[in-house]
């Protein structure tokens, strides 16, 4: 065999093609996240250089503690800008004049002003208010009879002012006696920390620098729930499940793109460390040790986001709150670790709970990152101070054996390996949402536990309104032939066996009471009823929305209970309302579907244009959906539902907004999808539509079918009578009027009056023992005998049998009414 047909077996073959497929759907989902950002990119930058700028500005604003900070001050009048010196000389003699001098020039070459006082210095000081700001020394030289005083006050107000005011005063002392030239420089320098205390203003320090970045990771990873909830929320991710994405692909992708952005964030970081000289997370490779400990922190808080964006409808509430979850779980886990570990508490003093406490707080990403960050920044400062004092006398404070990495309490490695792990446990519980095992463990609960408890209250509710029997001959042969022969059923298109679905709310509503059908290939189904009637709920039911209170769904043979993954990828799915996701164009929207099932990448774009222009949508393909009007974005709900390959495809009002253009595109389409061999269920209030489209149909009242059958034969069945529509002249008196009534019921019996205002009377009559032929030849006669100025007969439309049955619905609350 040759090395091209070796290869050609290889790209036909299943494994290739599922790993193409895989591939197909990532690329999909990680150019969807990145077009997400790329469009939001204002939000984007927001959030990472709200990171970078809160990291920024607050270690700016703290002056922490490292081993540079402790440098020498100069004690100099010229660190106060210029000041006013007063001098207050009282008496003359050899010695002032020098000092006087001297003090002059000094301060001539600080540029500082000498003000010359007489009287009292203090009268001075307190008289002049500049002096509160500007006096910082002030001086008095007093002579007396065998002595000279000098007396230097210095302003309360000003930092080192005493240690400034004696420097002065001992440099012109010193001039004096040493000449112009001489000075002294006074330094205020502090004695370098006691190692206790050195320790304490580092491990301070460290969790300072730690909680700065907490605060700004809060704001950029609560961000990446945004686009998980909207995805939800419209019911976007449901439709990509619906068409068949991996559940692994969906979250990975999303999982690797956050990644990538935290990582960026990351490495934007470590400079911003190094511009503010917190040198320990950036000297001697130790960025790369940082670098560990915030991809562990993404891997771990990440999926942790997206987990917790399960309990938000919306994204904004969601990234505000969790916002303020991330601050609070920091911040309140390190008080509690704080408490535990120092505080004499009672209830805390056994080891046991105390372990178990500190234990619990590793779950949380937020403490592990904080504890991680301040460990290591107290590890290798402690490292750094021992290398300045070689000969330590405390050997065990400068432990070299020590690795920041072991699991002992004050090292980071336990909080490390409880971020691998927890992010592994998160990512599990989010892919446990979506697989087959959580959904049956669902639908185990409403079933068994929900359902028979409210069946075991509910005993007459249930028997009366759940027990699947229905008055129409139709609808009892389906269900008594799906329960008999359910085996040899399986493998129709759609199977649906006692189905039923309860919202337990308060008080419970029983929206779909117990159905059974079946639909074949080829076939297209109509659901019609009133608002409120349950076709939604069954839709949701029947693509794995929602799970079912009772009864099963079969597509193909799979059990949707049971087996909802295997059935996705069989279903195409436009909802009532459009699942789109608005910042992405319909091109783009269509080329995404089309890689989810699996559209090899050479023919993309050739088989989303053939979509484009079957829907006339190719004018609008490149706009943002959030520009489209409502029927533009029903044609690409449509269409995302028809294309690839489902066996069935589920179309709940697909034509609502639609122009008539449109509508009879969609509708010729769906014909044509039809005819392929493909099951069409379809939700319409439009009757055309359902006339047009269904091949049969079921009408739903109160979550039952009343009828069932193709449109022809429900209006032969229910449409057995005319409908007559009479016009009198105008001049026609009120007994003339009542002679015609009485003729018409005495003629037609059974005839019934359906509606009557001013000059027309609107009349069912029956249609047995009265032929086409029969009617009209006898309305031509009462034409003339009783005036009238006009009058039709027509067959009972598919609206009409539809109002029928909306109005006994009314009429089941109210009294019952007169249809023949
Ligand atoms: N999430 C829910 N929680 C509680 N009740 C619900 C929920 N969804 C639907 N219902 C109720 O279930 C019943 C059936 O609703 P459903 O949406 O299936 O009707 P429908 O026939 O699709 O109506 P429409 O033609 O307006 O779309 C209604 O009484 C509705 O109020």
């Amino acid at each position: 065999m040759s090395a091209k047909q070796q290869t050609g077996k290889l790209l036909k073959s299943p494994a290739w093609k599922l790993c193409s497929l895989y591939y197909q759907q990532f690329r999909a989902m990680f150019i969807k996240r990145a077009l997400f950002s790329w469009r939001n990119w204002k939000l984007m930058l927001l959030q990472i250089l709200g990171l970078l700028g809160v990291v920024i500005f607050l270690l700016k604003a703290e002056n922490f503690v490292t081993e540079n900070d402790d440098i020498a001050r100069q004690m100099n009048l010229r660190e106060y800008g210029q000041t006013i010196v007063p001098l207050a000389i009282s008496g003359n003699s050899s010695l002032t004049v020098n000092l006087s001098k001297h003090l002059e020039n000094m301060l001539k070459s600080e540029k500082q002003i000498l003000q010359e006082v007489r009287g009292d210095i203090q009268n001075y000081l307190m008289g002049n208010k500049d002096c509160i700001h500007l006096c910082i020394v002030a001086l008095s030289i007093e002579v007396k009879t065998n002595e000279t005083v000098l007396t230097v006050l210095f302003n309360n107000e000003a930092y080192h002012s005493p240690s400034v005011s004696l420097a002065v005063l001992d440099n012109i002392l010193f001039k004096s006696l040493s000449g112009p030239d001489a000075s002294i420089t006074v330094s205020n320098k502090p004695q370098p920390y006691h190692d206790y205390i050195s320790m304490f203003n580092k491990h301070t320090s460290g969790m300072l620098v730690s909680l700065y970045v907490h605060f700004g990771m809060g704001l950029l990873i609560s961000g990446f729930c945004l686009l998980s909830v909207t995805e939800r929320v419209t019911k976007a991710k449901h439709i990509q499940f619906v068409s068949g994405i991996y559940v692994l692909i969906y979250w990975f992708s999303a999982l690797l793109w956050d990644f990538i952005t935290l990582f960026i964030s990351c490495c934007l970081l470590l400079v911003i460390f190094k511009y503010c000289n917190v040198d320990v997370f950036v000297m001697d490779y130790h960025f790369l040790d940082i670098m560990m400990i915030f991809v562990l922190y993404g891997w771990s808080t990440i999926p942790l986001m997206y987990l917790l964006s399960f309990l938000f409808s919306k994204s904004t509430t969601a990234y505000i709150k969790l916002i303020l979850f991330n601050y609070l779980s920091g911040i309140f886990s390190l008080y509690v670790d704080t408490a535990v570990r120092y505080m004499e508490i009672e209830s805390i003093k056994s080891t046991v709970t105390r372990n178990s406490i500190l234990n619990s707080l590793l779950l949380l990403p937020n403490y592990n990152l904080l504890k991680c960050l301040s460990g290591y920044f107290a590890f290798y400062n402690k490292k750094i101070s021992c290398n300045n004092q070689r000969n330590h006398p405390d050997s065990s404070l400068c432990n070299t054996e020590d690795s920041v990495y072991s699991l002992e309490d004050d090292m980071i490695g336990k909080n490390l390996f409880a971020m691998g792990t927890t992010g592994f446990a998160f990512l599990l519980l989010i892919f446990s949402g979506d697989t087959r095992w959580w959904w049956k463990l669902k639908k185990n609960f409403i079933q068994y536990v929900y359902f028979a408890i409210y069946k075991k209250f509910n005993k007459e509710l249930v028997s009366k309104e759940l027990s699947g029997r229905s008055e129409d001959e139709d609808v009892e042969q389906e269900r008594k032939r799906i329960l008999d022969q359910s085996d040899d059923l399986l493998m129709a298109t759609v199977l649906i066996k006692e189905l039923i679905k309860i919202y337990f709310n308060c008080p419970a509503i029983l929206a779909v009471k117990n159905i059974s059908l079946t639909i074949q290939k080829g076939e297209c189904f109509g659901l019609l009823g009133y608002n409120g009637a349950g076709k939604t709920t069954t839709f949701q039911m029947l693509t794995g929305e929602k799970i079912a209170t009772s009864g099963d769904m079969f597509i193909e043979g799979f059990s949707i209970t049971n087996n909802i993954l295997k059935v996705r990828s069989r279903i195409g799915y436009c909802p009532q309302q459009d699942a789109l996701l608005e910042y992405m164009t319909g091109r783009e929207t269509l080329i995404m579907y089309a890689r989810i099932w699996g559209v090899s990448e050479h023919q993309i774009h050739l088989y989303v244009n053939h979509w484009l222009s079957s829907l006339h949508l190719e004018s609008h393909a490149d706009k943002l959906i959030y520009t489209y009007s409502g029927g533009n974005k029903r044609r690409v709900s449509t269409a995302i539902a028809l294309m690839g390959k489902p066996s069935v495809v589920f179309l709940d009002e697909p034509s609502t907004g639609m122009d008539p253009i449109a509508r009879r595109l969609v509708w010729n389409l769906v014909t044509k999808i039809r005819e392929t061999g493909k099951a069409i269920v379809i939700t319409s209030h439009s009757m055309e539509e359902c006339e047009a489209l269904c091949t049969r149909l079921a009408i739903m009242v109160k979550g039952k079918f009343v009828c069932l059958g193709s449109p022809q034969h429900l209006k032969n069945k229910f449409g057995h009578f005319y409908i007559l529509k009479v016009k009198v002249k105008p001049d026609t008196d009120k007994d003339a009027l009542e002679d015609f009534k009485s003729f018409i019921s005495m003629t037609f019996p059974g005839s019934v009056i359906k509606q009557e205002n001013q000059r027309i009377v609107n009349y069912y009559i029956p249609s047995k023992d009265n032929s086409w032929a029969k009617v009209f030849g006898i309305l031509e006669e009462a034409k003339e005998q009783f005036h009238l100025e006009d009058y039709s007969i027509s067959q009972i439309t598919l609206e009409q049998v539809f109002l029928a049955f909306a109005h006994t619905d009314k009429m089941e609350d109210e009294s019952e009414e007169n249809i023949p």
